[in-house]
């Protein structure tokens, strides 16, 4: 599904923040991307998200190459990878509700075409009472859910997500924990950057560790 060779990763003219970086994310697979802060998480999930490109080295996303990926066809590729950014940038103009649908109205579609589904996917994560609040009035944990179910509702066959519990308490750290477990039990391959060792230690899953931009993998 995701394949990098060699890759490395420099801002600017900085020293490399990812160096030879060479793995594999398979379809369904369920993995923690973990390590120290400011070893290149977030990096990584940007490189993962084609919002940023390697300095060098190779990325196939989906089958295909990222440098032969054109920005017109970016969108197409991204609606097929759900993200959950740290801070959730939630749209405080529109209600939860409508943060959610979003990605089906930037593309034109007829709201009752989607409603169902939305609707649905609130009550899913626990926020079918609070679908017509603006995002301003909601608790941490609750804009984390509707950040999560924004990157669900196009069905992605890929789910990342940036310390998805950073802001939340462990029971509901660990209600979100189930959520994305189920979600990788539909189908979707799930990659969650987190450095909470309590959050991982609750599930037997793929590890990989960034440490001076260089990954090692634990299984
Ligand atoms: N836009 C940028 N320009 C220059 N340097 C950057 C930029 N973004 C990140 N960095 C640097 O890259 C390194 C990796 O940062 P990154 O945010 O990917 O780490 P992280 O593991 O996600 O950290 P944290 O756990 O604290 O969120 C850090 O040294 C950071 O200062």
């Amino acid at each position: 599904m995701i394949r990098f060779e060699n890759v490395g990763l420099r801002y600017g003219v900085g020293p490399e923040v990812l160096t030879d970086l060479s793995f594999q994310i398979d379809p369904h697979s369920f993995q923690f991307l973990t390590g120290p802060s400011g070893a290149g998480k977030t990096t990584l999930l940007r490189l993962l998200f084609l919002s940023l490109r390697p300095t060098r080295g190779l990325i196939s996303v989906f089958g295909r190459e990222t440098s032969l990926i054109g920005k017109r066809e970016l969108p197409g590729v991204r609606r097929r990878i759900g993200i959950v950014f740290q801070d959730f940038r939630l749209l405080d103009h529109l209600t939860t509700y409508q943060n959610v649908a979003l990605p089906y109205r930037v593309i034109g579609m007829e709201e009752s075409s989607y409603r169902a589904d939305v609707i649905d996917l609130l009550k899913w994560v626990g926020l079918g009472e609070r679908m017509h609040v603006l995002p301003p009035i909601l608790s941490g944990g609750e804009k984390q859910r509707a950040a999560i179910a924004r990157a669900l509702i196009t069905k992605p066959e890929l789910l990342l997500a940036d310390e998805p519990t950073g802001n939340v308490d462990p029971p509901l750290a660990r209600r979100l924990l189930r959520l994305f477990i189920e979600l990788n039990r539909l189908g979707t391959a799930v990659v969650i950057a987190t450095h909470d060792l309590h959050l991982m230690d609750q599930v037997d899953a793929r590890r990989l560790v960034l440490e001076d931009g260089r990954m090692e993998i634990f299984t």
